[in-house]
């Protein structure tokens, strides 16, 4: 499997459970794996999605988890697997600091992904990995990955991480549902659409600053905050693993954005066209993380939108931008949350 190749081990337990209340950080990295744990949603980032078949030299095979209603593959879920697989022939004491990608075809749930990665060059500081995400011999995604060496400098400088609640004081998205669904005149459409989005098994866990925000209830600003962290435990394991987790995490809930200033209009038709990342500093996927998403342009029925995820001390993680197609049509009723 890749991800012996990747080095680092990962441990598949998982030490949160659904029912007990979030450990903080501190809580899950201090305790040791005890029992043997079954795979399941908490841990399925690692030990499946990002867990590839290697089928040959520089060619691996993904299975899919989670996929929107859409029936198109989830474009994170591709883009961590192509970063996984690009990672697979890079030595650990290179660090993946840039990715860039465009989502060419859909992707279709019914069959795996094969990766098929070029050495592009290996550098004496930089090297660059080239992927092409394949189903039905077709390429759904091509992707470029830039990996470096440790060179400090002196030069350094980031923006400030926004000040908002600590993710202890807020709900997940799951517990808002499940307020807003006990109100009793919700409307039925969103009753329903709530029960949906429940049912999904995303491996990721949000808790929104702005909750009727994050819902685009209302359109207070044009920015939409959320802490965001994968399911489960992962451990200290390999900077590219957190890479790969946090390449999947970012793409969630990212493009509706660019709808924030829009209250008026729904998509119709929402798709990632690309999707660029550049990873900062060391951070840990499974630890809460805050997602600061904005919508800088739309129009010419797209959308683009930029995001950086914060750690909780304050330090920049990486930077994320997305430019997707947006067709929309106006809302009829508006939702009645
Ligand atoms: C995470 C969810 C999904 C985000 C993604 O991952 S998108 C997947 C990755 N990207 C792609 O698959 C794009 C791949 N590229 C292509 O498909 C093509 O290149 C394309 C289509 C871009 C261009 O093709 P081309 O042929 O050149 O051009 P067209 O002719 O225009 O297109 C043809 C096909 O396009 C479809 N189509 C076109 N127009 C329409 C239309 N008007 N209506 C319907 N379909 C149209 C059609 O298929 C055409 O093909 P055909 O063969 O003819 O059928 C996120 C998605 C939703 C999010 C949730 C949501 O926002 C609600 C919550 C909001 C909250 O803030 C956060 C939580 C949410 C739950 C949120 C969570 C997630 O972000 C999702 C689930």
């Amino acid at each position: 499997m890749v991800e012996r190749e990747m080095g680092g081990s990962t441990d598949n337990c998982n030490h949160s459970g659904d029912t007990e209340p979030p450990k903080s950080p501190e809580d899950e990295s201090s305790e040791r794996p005890e029992a043997q744990c079954t795979q399941d949603l908490k841990s399925v980032l690692i030990t499946s999605v990002l867990n590839l078949e290697k089928l040959d030299v520089d060619l691996y095979r993904g299975t899919h988890h989670w996929v929107p209603r859409s029936q198109r593959l989830f474009g994170g879920q591709i883009v961590g697997q192509a970063l996984v697989a690009a990672a697979a022939s890079v030595s650990d004491n290179l660090y993946a600091h840039s990715l860039h990608c465009y989502f060419v075809r859909a992707g279709d749930p019914k069959v795996p992904v094969l990766y098929q990665v070029d050495r592009t060059r290996d550098g004496r500081s930089f090297t660059v990995r080239s992927v092409r995400a394949i189903q039905h011999g077709q390429p759904i995604l091509i992707c470029q990955a830039s990996f470096h060496m440790l060179q400090p400098s002196p030069l350094q400088h980031q923006f400030t991480m926004p000040v908002v609640p600590q993710p202890e004081d807020l709900l997940t998205v799951e517990e808002l549902i499940h307020r807003y669904l006990s109100k009793p005149d919700l409307a039925k459409k969103s009753r329903q659409g709530l029960n949906k989005l429940l049912a999904n098994e995303v491996p990721i866990e949000i808790k929104p600053v702005h909750p009727p925000h994050f819902y685009r209830l209302s359109a207070v600003e044009l920015r939409k905050l959320f802490w965001v962290r994968a399911r489960g435990y992962i451990g200290e394991g390999n900077m590219k693993l957190h890479c790969c987790v946090a390449a999947y995490v970012s793409d969630y809930a990212f493009l509706g954005t660019a709808l924030l200033p829009h209250p008026n209009y729904r998509a119709q038709f929402s798709a990632s066209l690309d999707h660029a990342m550049w990873f900062h500093n060391t951070f840990r996927s499974d630890e809460w993380m805050l997602y600061e998403c904005e919508s800088p342009w739309a129009g010419g029925s797209r959308g683009l939108v930029q995001g950086r995820l914060w750690r909780r001390d304050g330090v920049l993680a990486a930077s994320c931008s997305q430019e997707g197609v947006l067709r929309v049509k106006p809302v009829t009723e508006p939702s009645k949350l």
